[in-house]
């Protein structure tokens, strides 16, 4: 079976834009070379203007199959749009290297489900094209995709030397989260999620391929994802947060938030999931997300529902920490897009705040870097409507030997600034045990 992460190991170019995505719980993969068609864009629009490039887009697209299974169940997949946007609407540092909005249309996609894979090939076609030679290209590029069934890519698992530097300091992040405690006594608002970042120089260049790898072994509960601008910079993670996934009208949104660490022993990760599911602040933390949540698909006119076992939200236990969670279901009208429904979700106070509006101005305040693609949503939406965005946290932008590390926590009444601190060491050391 054809590997799509080998894939791109092995056919991506530096010049080209790709994505990389992997839902390890429903065993699905999917690579994305290289594009026929490209929006970057700006703005507040950024989520509207997507979904009219991908109307756009769909309203000159013809599909052809090609072995179409006797077996009925087995569904084709059908063309994706895949997107990445910025936590703001706009990035204040003029060089970063992702778009606020990035929508595109693959050359090439690759993908495994049920044990299965499926080339896909978009291709621009007008009056003077030569199907021909069009055809002659593109069977020999599929001939190469199936001789890499047999490759297996020679890992040097030897860690890289490298040397670290913390954007904000410790002292300095704690003293943001003293002061956002004060805010919040006095009314200001009632929760900011604030972030750090963390530099890392290598001898080397990070090997995305490598580091993809390592993400999908250490944490196989988490969506594995990589996105590349074709510049040079990537954008990769393995978050355990979805942001929407619709699956024929059925959506599911996640609220995430609240965390523990994983314990040594079965004995003391079981206190620390008690302590978690049980606590007053975390709790408050985790409910703020769901009233959110709740709100914005109310506005939108749907109808979303959640289950709490026994009264208390679930664990979502992932190698490192574990965090409570609650999975919200809503039906989705034909009439509204999954762009709209990020449009009014992002961010959610998972990652931001509450009030919103002022978290978001706050955190420009307190960071002193861009958070860019970091805490935003990200994924791909196809063309019946069906789409998986998650939420870009534990994540890393790759640029040569250079890599920035996000990490971030929630701070409401009732934190500590040494255990946020610590909250924030034990995402960066997750995302760097895979990086190095
Ligand atoms: C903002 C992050 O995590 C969020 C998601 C889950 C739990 C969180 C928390 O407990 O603080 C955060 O709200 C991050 O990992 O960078």
């Amino acid at each position: 079976m054809v590997d799509p992460l080998v894939v791109l190991a092995k056919l991506a170019r530096a010049s080209q834009v790709t994505f990389y995505w992997e839902n390890q719980v429903s065993g699905e993969s999917i690579v994305a070379i290289d594009a026929v068609a490209k929006l970057e864009i700006t703005g507040e629009a950024r989520f509207s203007s997507s979904e009219e490039f991908i109307q756009h887009s769909l309203s000159n697209l013809v599909c052809f199959e090609q072995d179409k299974p006797n077996n009925t169940d087995i569904k084709n997949i059908q063309p994706r749009f895949f997107c990445s946007f910025s936590f703001f609407d706009e990035n204040d540092e003029s060089d970063y290297p992702f778009s606020s909005g990035t929508v595109f249309l693959p050359r090439w996609q690759i993908s495994v489900k049920n044990n299965r894979c499926q080339a896909m090939v978009n291709l621009a076609i007008d009056a003077n094209t030569n199907i021909d030679t069009i055809l002659h290209v593109v069977w020999t590029k599929i001939e190469i995709i199936q001789s890499l069934a047999y490759y297996s890519p020679n890992l040097n698992n030897s860690p890289a030397k490298y040397s670290q530097r913390l954007v904000a300091n410790p002292e300095k992040f704690k003293a943001s989260v003293t002061s956002a405690l004060k805010a919040i006594g006095a009314g200001d608002f009632s929760k900011i999620v604030l972030a750090s970042a963390l530099d890392i120089y290598s001898r080397t260049a990070f090997n995305i391929f490598k580091s993809l790898s390592n993400l999908r072994q250490q944490h196989p509960n988490c969506y594995i994802f990589s996105t590349s601008n074709g510049k040079g910079q990537s954008f990769i993670g393995a978050s355990p947060e979805r942001l929407i996934n619709v699956n024929n009208h059925f959506l599911v949104t996640d609220a995430l938030a609240g965390s523990a660490p994983r314990g040594k022993t079965p004995e003391e990760d079981a206190a620390n999931a008690n302590r978690l599911l049980l606590s007053e602040k975390e709790r408050h933390e985790h409910s703020l997300v769901i009233d959110f949540i709740t709100q914005q698909l109310l506005k939108l006119g749907l109808r979303p529902q959640f289950v709490k076992f026994q009264g208390v939200p679930r664990l979502r236990q992932l190698s490192n920490i574990q965090h409570l969670w609650t999975p919200i279901t809503a039906v989705v009208p034909n009439n509204v897009h999954p762009l709209q429904i990020i449009a009014h979700l992002h961010p959610t106070p998972a990652v931001a705040g509450e009030s919103r509006d002022i978290a978001m101005q706050q955190i420009r305040r307190y960071e002193n870097f861009e958070r860019g693609l970091y805490a935003a949503p990200l994924g791909w939406v196809d063309t019946n409507g069906n789409c998986e965005f998650i939420v870009g946290i534990r994540s890393a932008l790759i640029d040569g030997n250079r890599a920035r590390l996000y990490a971030g926590a929630g701070i409401v009444a009732g934190s500590d600034p040494m255990k946020e601190l610590a909250e924030i060491q034990l995402k960066f050391q997750a995302l760097l045990k895979a990086l190095v």
